[in-house]
């Protein structure tokens, strides 16, 4: 019998520009995974206390820096976590230090975002001095208040934050992080330049379905929570559409097995471990393999004003299996499609 040849497809290498790293034993694991096929990553401000100035990135930044394996150039990008004390002052000293972005979580929203923003008018001079030297605004898009569904608060961040900040910084560069709705696809395709906008692997895998039928299933839980196959619909459609307004952030967060598979879970799915193969998961299985480099290697660094990575990677289609359990430091981590077959592998 005649051997089929392997179908391989090679890419610039790409970036992660939203991935939670966390800090201590959890490095090792997170940074190991990000760096074996990502060579730059937006990393997530959102440890416990958060990264809120030039000072907390720099040292952070240190600390991945000493988990980075040996010979590998990957690069970790630093943000800060925008607070309701977050002045002008505290921006530029990030800005000088290096510092390409500041967060805002609205206080509540997510993991670890008790520190967050509780009115936008409170930081609106922090935004004044993002604008005027540069520096990106992330947005974890969700109101907060209790009013509001779970599976309603990113469209109405749309209709009552976004669109505000959007007119009032017209300058400003901002990316609405992880984005779950039609709304959202739909809103940041028509909006001004400079608006933009990540889309994570699990969000254009699964919908609410995934996590709800026949059981309740933790390790799919993060937030913005998994939506409607109608809106998974179109992220895909976003995603593949070769719009440089979309690009690959994974949103990878480690959470404990125990803290998963528990009463009250955390919010949170790990993909790092695999994330470029999920999403060529994606793009092949809607025939748009050819789609992937733009979204995972060249929208993303020219959203930021940095240069596209030169060297590549290649992922060739050979089944295989994702491990059903991962280390980190003494504790176990469930990536997310544990055990699951995925077709594309990196070499
Ligand atoms: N996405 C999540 O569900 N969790 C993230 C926080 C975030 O990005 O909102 C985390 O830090 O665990
Ligand atoms: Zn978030
Ligand atoms: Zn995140």
């Amino acid at each position: 019998m005649m051997e089929q040849p392997t179908l391989r497809v090679t890419l610039r290498t790409p970036d992660d520009w939203h991935i939670h790293l966390r800090d201590g034993a959890a490095l090792p694991r997170t940074v190991g995974d990000a760096a074996r096929q990502f060579r730059r990553a937006i990393v997530m401000p959102n440890l416990v206390p958060p990264v809120v100035d030039a000072e907390d990135a720099l040292s952070y930044q240190l600390r991945i820096h000493g988990q980075i394996p040996e010979g590998n150039p990957f690069e970790p990008l630093m943000v800060i976590y925008l607070t309701d004390r977050t002045s002008a002052e505290i921006v530029r000293q990030a800005h000088q230090a290096g510092v390409v972005a500041a967060k805002l979580y609205p206080a509540g929203a997510t993991t670890n975002s008790d520190s967050g923003v509780t009115d936008i008018a409170n930081i609106y001079p922090a935004l004044e001095a993002m604008q005027a030297c540069g520096m990106k605004l992330l947005l974890h898009g969700e109101v907060t208040t209790a009013d509001i569904d779970i599976f309603d608060r990113e469209r109405v961040f749309i209709e009552k934050i976004l669109s505000r900040v959007v007119d009032d910084f017209p300058q400003l560069k901002i990316v609405l992080e992880h984005i779950t709705t039609a709304q959202a696809a739909e809103f940041v395709g028509q909006a001004r330049d400079g608006v933009g906008a990540t889309i994570t692997a699990h969000h254009l895998l699964y919908n609410r379905n995934h996590m709800l039928v026949g059981g309740v299933r933790p390790h799919y839980y993060c937030l913005p929570i998994l939506k409607r196959s109608y809106h998974q619909s179109a992220l895909i459609e976003a995603a593949t559409s070769g719009s440089p307004k979309f690009f690959l952030g994974t949103d990878s967060a480690p959470h404990a097995q125990h803290k998963k598979e528990t009463a009250c879970g955390c919010a949170g799915c790990y993909t790092a471990f695999s994330a470029i193969e999920l999403y060529a998961e994606v793009f092949d299985r809607v025939g748009k393999l050819d789609k992937l480099e733009g979204f995972a290697s060249e929208f993303g660094p020219d959203f930021y004003g940095l240069p596209r990575n030169t060297d590549t990677i290649t992922l060739e289609k050979r089944p295989w299996a994702l491990p059903d359990s991962l280390a980190m430091g003494e504790e176990q981590l469930i990536p997310l499609a544990a055990g699951e077959v995925l077709s594309w592998r990196l070499v």
